[in-house]
């Protein structure tokens, strides 16, 4: 319902209709965070050592309940659906490029054998920075597929922008990384192509693009806190997943022009999901 125009007011003082299961959901989402919370606290008062980053919340002692359900929240809200996003858009895309797949399953070997570890080992973080073409396929992957295809910010004080537009205060400021991905000003001629090589330099180095051409994980002071984590934990699924097996999209051309049908919530979605035979 339009939070301007009014009747979710009356509902809301009633606690009837739509305001009555909002309520519901809101605290039933709650009391899923605050179940986690109070299952780590007891591990950390008890035998068991887990080394997450709730626990490190928990032990540092500085939050209160009610705080830590926020992080974990804010940590699910943020974290979840964004990565998954990414990673389902990342394993359509390589299903039609062999040549993409090879590459990345040969830099994992070679990442191995430095680090002379298996497949199925856990793979060490400098291990996982060494995957430079693997970076570069994931984050070519989200220029075209954004995770957050559009994201809005309101204006607190009268503002400029660089290029001289007037933004008043209280405004509401929308960007779309999605169209930003596409445009050719930013990326040229090749922007509708999937070339994960435009991110890497004649060296094989990552070169980054400007967060502020490249918005996927946003850009300023309210930057994507998780955009490191991110991408170690996209990295080690997809390295696991493409070293040991091959993934066959099982319906890759559905929808038109052959590319599968968006779903526009928060994050950029699916339809349908990606069925695969491994
Ligand atoms: C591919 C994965 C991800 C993408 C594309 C992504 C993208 C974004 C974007 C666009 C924003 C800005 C949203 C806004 O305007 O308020 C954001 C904020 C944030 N992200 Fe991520 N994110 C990802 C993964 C994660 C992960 C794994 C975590 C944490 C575990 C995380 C934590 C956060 C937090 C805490 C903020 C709020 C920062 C602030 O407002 O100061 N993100 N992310």
């Amino acid at each position: 319902a339009s939070p301007t125009a009014g009747p979710w007011k009356v509902k809301k003082w009633l606690n009837v209709g739509k305001e009555r299961r909002l309520k519901k959901a809101i605290a039933d989402v709650h009391g899923f965070a605050m179940e986690i919370v109070r299952s780590r606290r007891q591990s950390a008062s008890g035998e068991e050592n887990r080394d997450d980053v709730l626990s490190r919340f928990v032990a540092s002692d500085e939050h209160g309940d009610e705080a830590l359900r926020d992080i974990v929240l804010s940590f699910l809200i943020a974290g979840r659906e964004t990565s998954s996003s990414a990673l389902t858009w990342f394993f359509w895309l390589v299903s039609s490029r062999p040549d993409v797949v090879a590459r990345i399953a040969d830099e994992v070997r070679s990442v191995r054998s430095m680090a002379g570890t298996r497949p199925g080992d856990p793979f060490t973080f400098d291990a996982l920075r060494d995957m430079r073409y693997l970076h570069a396929a994931l984050t070519e992957s989200m220029r075209l597929y954004p995770p957050v295809p559009i994201d809005s910010q309101s204006s607190a004080a009268d503002d400029t922008l660089p290029d001289g537009t007037h933004i008043g205060a209280g405004w509401n400021i929308t960007y779309s990384a999605y169209a930003m991905g596409r445009l050719a000003v930013i990326w040229g001629k090749d922007c509708a192509e999937f070339k994960p090589e435009r991110w890497l330099g004649d060296d094989g180095a990552f070169r980054p693009e400007s967060p502020f051409r490249y918005t996927v994980f946003h850009a300023g002071p309210r930057t994507c806190l998780g955009k490191e984590m991110a991408y170690v934990q996209m990295k080690s699924i997809a390295a696991s997943v493409l070293e040991e097996f091959a993934v066959d999209v099982v319906r890759k051309n559905a929808g038109s022009g052959g590319v599968p049908e968006h779903v526009l919530s928060v994050t950029l979605r699916m339809k349908g999901g990606l069925p695969v035979q491994i």
